[in-house]
């Protein structure tokens, strides 16, 4: 097995042009900078050094790939073989010219060995940059030294503390490479290498440079800090990595170093580390997706899809036709009245526009957007994504409509955020390829694409939504038919909570600001005054939780077998729906404003509604807020798991992540139930249940409980208790 992969891993030697030595990072995928092919480039590169014939030497990648960096698997394991910080210092003092010809990409610990060869030749379509940050780290072979040598130190400090990835031809707008090509970037390097033979290469080596300063460098540092500390929230790399890049400003290249592999030897051991990278692998994992029938991406195609429909022009609506188009893919938009066809052609070709300005569509996007009342032109499309109310009569109408409509292989979607997708389905002919994608607002944007199947969804409607997913650019995560899905339903009981400590005592302000300190852009209650606080209404009307269709058998604060919270209900009833109508749970400037103020009538809403229920007020601590809001999402994580509903723990991170904004650098909700410690959780969970009896959904699931009565194994092999849990045998 070593040898196979010793034999598949190296840097090859071969020579060109009679004098030059090439030597090709070799080790797939993407070249990482494993342990082998350190070793291997270590012995080659002293070869072609050593070699009298050799005057010049070209550092190259296989198959058209430069280098992906450091071999982030390795992150986790002891450190051993040669270090990068050698092998890039090795390559800036040889007396031979080292040029560097980047095709595909060169990124983190590839870009570092890049900045230690003497000149850098890129493929115009070849992507540079440090990612080192969104892996909780900082680039430590040098990188975060070399780079404020070669080019300003704001666009510096900015690409190392964001890990933006950026175009060779930006990279050498910035200075980062010396020629860009869109031939062989390879030819082109040989050839260059050929030509600065016997050139003096003292100038070329960074480490011998000082960082060029604008004027008042200390304060524009500080104001970097300032700016860091207001976005990063939370995170703890961007600051590190600004501290590095401080001391290419005041230290020697050789201090400035030793200060990168503290920081780095710091950053490592982090919980933000091991969160940012295990989010590194979920993300990827998501695409290699299973069903319970055994049907997964790898035997499984997708129909190639030609033009696709959507129906229903409101806000989401809009949005997918604008994410299909960039794709490359004509769409029908289909409306049912002739106002409200005019009104969403208007916002959708404006919206198109906009992507035109930013560069992410080219001028053809006018001829893919076709607009029509007339359902019958949806003979010609391969695929329907239905997007109208969240209201299930009209979606089976619409759906009864396609089944005779639309050509006997159309796959029908419907974005759905909760209705049962087989439901939906029955009402069709074909309800094989009938399959849910649940986009996120506002859907040209949002990263996240739950694509859900029904009992009688066939394989090959779930791969064509995951390849159409693939081809929009967004995340799609395969998961099981229930109420919420995933996502929402995991959410439904974080809103819930909420609404609880605000009738238990806590304002919204406290909470805002706790979930805020944990590292989410926005705390609960500013996210519904944003949507509008009428979605999740509508939804509560539509479950017969309230509204002129409620379930009878409850009262005011019990239903659905449980504690409930009316606080939301009040106050969509008195108008009060967020920012749109200028007050939901804070007062807006007026209706439309942004910026959320106290709103005093809530306040004194909320001690007359204490009063008038008999709820005894309490102090609700920080803690209190975390744990209520957090725990019992993820304890609702665990059932889905148990009920396979999700494939793994990483689907859901990832859901959470892309969809909810959960801060990266907790993981996700099953990953940080594993930081925290799953005892704790399970703790916490039966603390506040015995406190509160009657919100059941407090009370621990039973894979929670199985897993702490097992030593909380790590969250990669909580499969195996997944599949015991749920075995018939
Ligand atoms: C002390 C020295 C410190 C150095 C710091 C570093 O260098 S940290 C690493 C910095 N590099 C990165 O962050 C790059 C991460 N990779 C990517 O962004 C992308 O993978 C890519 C290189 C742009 C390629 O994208 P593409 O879409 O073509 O492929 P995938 O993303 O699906 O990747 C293919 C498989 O390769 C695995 N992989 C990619 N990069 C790494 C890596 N750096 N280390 C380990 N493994 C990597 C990826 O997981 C995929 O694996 P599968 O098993 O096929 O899912």
């Amino acid at each position: 097995m070593t040898q196979t992969l010793a034999a598949a891993t190296m840097a090859a030697y071969r020579r060109a042009a009679g004098c030059i030595a090439v030597i090709t990072l070799t080790n797939p995928p993407v070249n990482t900078l494993s342990y082998l092919l350190r070793e291997s480039f270590y012995e080659t590169f002293r070869r072609a050094n050593a070699d009298a014939e050799v005057k010049a030497i070209v550092i190259c990648g296989a198959d058209g790939k430069f280098c992906g960096g450091a071999d982030i698997k390795e992150f986790a394991g002891k450190f051993s073989g040669p270090s990068l910080v050698a092998l890039i210092d090795d390559v800036e003092q040889s007396k031979k010219p080292v040029v560097a010809a980047i095709e595909g990409m060169a990124l983190g610990g590839g870009l570092e060995l890049a900045l230690g060869c003497h000149y850098r030749i890129a493929h115009t379509k070849a992507q540079v940059g440090f990612p080192e940050v969104t892996l909780g780290l900082l680039p430590a072979a040098g990188g975060s030294q070399r780079l404020p040598r070669l080019i300003t130190l704001t666009s510096a400090l900015e690409l190392i503390t964001t890990g933006r990835r950026i175009s060779a031809p930006e990279a050498l707008k910035l200075g980062i490479v010396d020629k860009v090509t869109d031939k062989n970037a390879l030819d082109m390097a040989i050839d260059f290498a050929r030509d600065i033979i016997g050139k003096p290469l003292e100038s070329r080596r960074l480490s011998l440079r000082t960082t060029p300063c604008p004027p008042d460098v200390e304060s524009f540092l500080d104001e970097a800090l300032a700016s860091i500390r207001k976005h990063s929230r939370g995170a703890i790399a961007p600051l590190a990595c600004l501290q590095a890049v401080r001391a290419s400003v005041y230290s020697t290249f050789d201090e400035g170093l030793k200060k990168e592999q503290e920081l780095f030897k710091m950053l490592l051991t982090s919980g933000q580390a091991r969160a940012l990278q295990y989010s590194f692998f979920a993300q990827r994992a998501t695409k290699k997706w299973s069903m319970p029938s055994g049907a997964t991406w790898k035997n499984t195609s997708a129909r190639p899809l030609r033009k696709a429909a959507v129906i229903g022009l409101g806000t989401m609506g809009r949005g997918i036709t604008v994410a299909l188009i960039k794709a490359g893919i004509p769409v029908i938009a289909v409306e049912m009245g002739l106002k409200q066809l005019e009104a969403g052609k208007t916002v959708i070709m404006s919206m198109l526009e906009k992507e035109f300005k930013k560069k992410q569509l080219t001028k053809a996007y006018r001829e893919m957007a076709a607009f029509t009342l007339d359902l019958a032109k949806l003979q010609e499309v391969d695929l329907v994504v239905e997007a109208v109310f969240e209201n299930m009569s009209l979606k089976k109408q619409i759906f009864q409509q396609l089944s005779s409509l639309c050509s006997a292989d159309a796959i029908l979607c419907t974005n759905t955020s909760t209705l049962d997708i087989d439901e939906i389905a029955s009402v069709t002919t074909t309800p094989h390829l009938v399959v849910g994608m649940h986009f996120f607002a506002p859907a040209h944007v949002m990263k996240l694409l739950e694509v859900i199947y029904g009992p009688r969804t066939s394989p090959t409607a779930v791969a064509t939504a995951m390849q159409l997913a693939q081809q929009m650019e967004k995340v799609g995560v395969v998961v099981g038919n229930c109420n919420g899905f995933v996502g929402n339903r995991m959410f439904k009981l974080y809103a819930e909570q909420a609404y609880f400590l605000l009738e238990e005592g806590a304002i919204p302000e406290q909470v805002d600001q706790v979930l805020e300190d944990f590292g989410f852009p926005m705390g609960i209650f500013k996210v519904s005054d944003l949507s509008g606080l009428d979605i999740e209404w509508k939804i509560r009307q539509e479950q017969g939780l309230t509204g002129p269709k409620q379930i009878p058998g409850g009262s005011f604060r019990h239903r659905a077998g449980g504690r409930y919270s009316p606080l939301l209900d009040i106050l969509c009833e008195r108008g009060y729906l967020g920012q749109k109508t200028g007050q939901g749970w804070y007062l807006y400037e007026k209706p439309g404003g942004r910026v959320p103020t106290f709103n005093l009538w809530l306040h004194k809403f909320l001690e007359e509604y204490r009063e008038l229920h008999g709820i005894q007020k309490h102090y609700v601590g920080q803690d209190e807020i975390l744990e209520r809001c957090l725990y019992p999402l993820i304890n609702m994580g665990f059932h889905i798991l148990e009920e396979r509903i999700a494939a793994s723990p990483e689907d859901i991170d990832i859901i959470y992540v892309f969809g909810y904004s959960w801060p990266r650098h907790w993981g996700g909700p099953m990953f940080y139930a594993s930081m925290v410690g799953l005892p704790r959780v399970l703790d916490k969970l039966n603390y506040y249940h015995e406190i509160h009896p009657d919100i059941p959904t407090l009370e621990p699931s039973s894979l929670l409980k199985k897993l702490v009565a097992n030593g909380s194994p790590p969250i990669g092999t909580w499969g195996a208790f997944i599949k015991e849990h749920n075995s018939k045998l």
